[in-house]
């Protein structure tokens, strides 16, 4: 490596809608994962990565921050950074990485896959791996996993679109489909009222998840509606009782106006799927809720996304020589 290097990545946001886990969790990574139904948000994580050679080192000196602060438990970025020291020769060099998220962290919108999966395509255009994509968003898969942060998140945030995960694994052994292609018309509304830890789901409450998930794909992948998909994922997390009070109260408010909602697995976080001209009705019941969540101690917000299709890309790729 010569010279100086900056690359920046965008991932997009992702809310599972519905999910199971496929018995038994085979012990490589690359074949786990998850299979269900899930949207990808045009809002998400950007990682800008900078990286300097620097000879009076003699490890590599590794800064992260999230949006400005810096942060020395990104378990997912770190993991990430840790593959690709295995597969660089280079040991001198100074890197700055900075997470910029547009989506709350924690809410269940996907951000540490989006955070692994940015920075994963940031470095290997930094570092000049030339690895595929694929083989990029492997490793942040591999990452997301390892953390027990999400297991189908990465390759939804990969592929991008209202999709369906009908076999489990990493980017290229996963197969996603869309459900439909078409998207335009339609936002993502969400209100985040608290945040969840998918970890803590994964440790202790996976026992919940069984095989609902995978007959819901059955009937998504013959219906292929936003409708039945919203309708399932409601289904679905009252099956594993993961809807509280606050948030079955916005669904229902939100059912009277003529709208399917759910929440985001994991998260306290109602979304709902709707055509353009509903957005403002929707949204005017979303402040309501938001205003009503509000206090001091928390704080909750409403937002408003198209459906992302690219999945994650390369934003920028600069370098300067020494
Ligand atoms: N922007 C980010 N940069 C680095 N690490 C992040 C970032 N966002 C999340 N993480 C890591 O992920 C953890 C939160 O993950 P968690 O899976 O609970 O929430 P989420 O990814 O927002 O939602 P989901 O439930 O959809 O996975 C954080 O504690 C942090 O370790
Ligand atoms: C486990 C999960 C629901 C967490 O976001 C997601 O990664 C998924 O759908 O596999």
């Amino acid at each position: 490596m010569d010279g100086y290097a900056k690359a920046i990545a965008f991932a997009p946001g992702h809310i599972t809608g519905f999910v199971e886990f496929p018995t038994p969790m085979l012990d490589d990574p690359l074949l786990k994962g998850s299979r269900g139904a899930g949207v990808c948000i045009s809002k998400g994580i950007t990682t800008e990565v900078h990286l300097y050679p620097y000879d009076g080192l003699e490890v590599p000196e590794i800064k992260i921050s999230i949006n400005g602060k810096p942060c020395s438990d990104a378990d997912v970025s770190l993991y990430v950074v840790k593959e690709y020291l295995r597969l660089v020769d280079i040991r001198r060099f100074k890197l700055d990485i900075m997470h910029r998220a547009d989506i709350p962290i924690g809410y269940g919108l996907g951000s540490s896959g989006a955070a692994a999966l940015s920075l994963s395509y940031a470095l290997n255009r930094a570092f000049m791996l030339n690895l595929s994509n694929e083989e990029a968003a492997r490793i942040a898969h591999k990452a997301d996993l390892a953390c027990r942060c999400g297991a189908g998140t990465v390759i939804a945030e990969y592929h991008g679109g209202l999709e369906m995960r009908l076999k489990a694994g990493a980017p290229g052994i996963g197969i996603v489909e869309s459900i439909i292609d078409e998207v335009d018309d339609y936002k993502v509304l969400m209100l985040c009222i608290s945040p969840y830890s998918t970890k803590e789901f994964l440790t202790n409450r996976i026992g919940m998840i069984n095989g609902l998930g995978g007959k819901m794909l059955n009937i998504l992948k013959e219906s292929r509606s936003v409708e039945t998909f919203l309708d399932l994922s409601f289904r679905f997390a009252r099956s594993i009782d993961f809807i509280t009070d606050r948030a079955a109260r916005v669904i229902d408010a939100l059912h009277c106006i003529g709208c399917k909602a759910s929440v985001a697995l994991f998260g306290e976080t109602v979304f709902t799927i709707v055509s353009n001209d509903k957005v403002g009705e929707v949204e005017k019941v979303l402040s309501c809720y938001r205003d009503l969540y509000s206090n001091s101690s928390s704080s909750v917000c409403y937002l408003s996304c198209s459906i992302d299709t690219r999945g994650a890309t390369v934003i920028e790729d600069t370098r300067e020589p020494s």
